[in-house]
């Protein structure tokens, strides 16, 4: 057996409601008997050149805003959603940047953002405080870079950015689709968290850009999160056919990934969430038991799995979400891209 890859749920379609819709799928490095080509004929990756230039200088600027932010979080920077999970400022201020830089980069597409938040809870009495610090920190951040310096945005100008992410998507036209902060538990724990950047065209994910912060720029295989200051902080970007790249970032000398070749299933370690809740499925148990894994699973939050498991960190990542839950697109379009856009990699669909 070949086994390199085993990813649930990857592939993307986008419907009214931004949830994935797709059984499970198998991700094989080498040719299995059950493998089945990727339809990517129809995309060209020269067609996103100036996309991709764009989603990158997007990403790494709200990167920038929540590097800052992990080091000096109040408590008064974190609230509770509806669905009691958490949102923060920083959240809010790398929704409001992505959204600004690809509008700025990208001035004469018609813009559609489907992204994770929405200014409903600053408008409310007692958000004005909040909007205020998100908007000194956007500004902040814009300021340092040097960029977009012919303008200061005031708290309308957030709100507005925040909320054009409240796109429908769909199968027909061009839609962003934005995670601002993928893994906020991890960032508020001081660990994994990602930036998750996906374009669809015609509803089919064509590019996708991935900021890890914390992730170390070399393995983790065998769980070491840990590394020395400077080594952390990787940017993956993949375009419709044109291969997988990591680089720092804090560079742009990028380097083509490729995933871990194992063919041994003992060997074949698993990503799991930090978030048990997220992670732990009876399937995935017994999958693992089949396999005969062997290596120790690596935990660790967010997209930053998939960025790992694209260079061969890892090899297997499994999510099956427990009955209820709902996957939203923008915690995989990014990631599901980075992963399925390495070379020669086939997929098989899991019986
Ligand atoms: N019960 C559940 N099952 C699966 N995913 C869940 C979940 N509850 C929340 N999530 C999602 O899991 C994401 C984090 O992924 P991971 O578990 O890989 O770190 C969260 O993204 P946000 O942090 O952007 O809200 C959230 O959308
Ligand atoms: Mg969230
Ligand atoms: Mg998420
Ligand atoms: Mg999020």
């Amino acid at each position: 057996m070949n086994l390199v890859s085993i990813i649930a749920k990857p592939e993307i379609t986008i419907t009214k409601n931004p949830y994935l819709v797709s059984s499970p799928l198998l991700f094989f490095s080498n040719k299995t008997k059950s493998e089945t080509s990727i339809p990517r004929v129809l995309f060209s990756s020269m067609s996103y050149n100036k996309e991709l230039a764009a989603a990158k200088k997007a990403v790494s600027l709200a990167a920038r805003l929540c590097q800052k932010m992990q080091k000096a979080i109040l408590q008064s920077d974190v609230q509770s959603k509806s669905d009691k999970s958490p949102v923060t400022v920083a959240d809010y201020g790398s929704q409001a940047l992505v959204s600004y830089a690809l509008q700025r980069e990208l001035p004469s597409e018609q813009f559609s953002l489907v992204a994770e938040e929405d200014s409903e809870d600053l408008l409310k009495d007692g958000g004005q405080e909040t909007l205020e610090r998100i908007t000194k920190l956007v500004n902040d951040i814009l300021a340092s870079d040097g960029s977009y310096s012919d303008c200061t945005l005031s708290t309308e100008d957030i709100v507005k950015a925040i909320d054009c992410g409240k796109s429908e998507g769909g199968s027909r036209g061009r839609h962003w689709v934005l995670d601002p902060i993928d893994g906020t538990k991890g960032f508020l724990r001081g660990n994994q968290y990602a930036i998750a950047l996906a374009l669809l065209d015609e509803g089919t994910v064509v590019l996708g850009v991935l900021a890890c912060p914390n992730l170390p720029l070399t393995s983790i295989a065998g769980g070491s999160q840990h590394s020395l200051p400077g080594e952390v902080g990787c940017l993956f970007f993949s375009v419709v056919g044109g291969g997988t790249y990591m680089q720092p970032l804090d560079s742009s000398s990028a380097v083509k990934v490729q995933v871990n070749a194992t063919d041994n299933p003992e060997e074949a370690s698993l990503f799991e969430s930090y978030e048990a809740a997220h992670s732990m499925h009876d399937l995935s148990s017994s999958i693992v038991k089949k396999l005969g894994v062997k290596a120790p699973p690596v935990r660790i939050d967010s997209q930053a799995k998939y960025g790992a498991l694209s260079r061969g960190d890892g090899v297997i990542y499994l999510r099956f979400p427990h009955k209820g839950y709902r996957e939203k697109i923008w915690d995989h379009a990014a990631g599901c891209i980075v992963v399925s856009g390495i070379e020669n990699i086939r997929f098989a669909y899991m019986s």
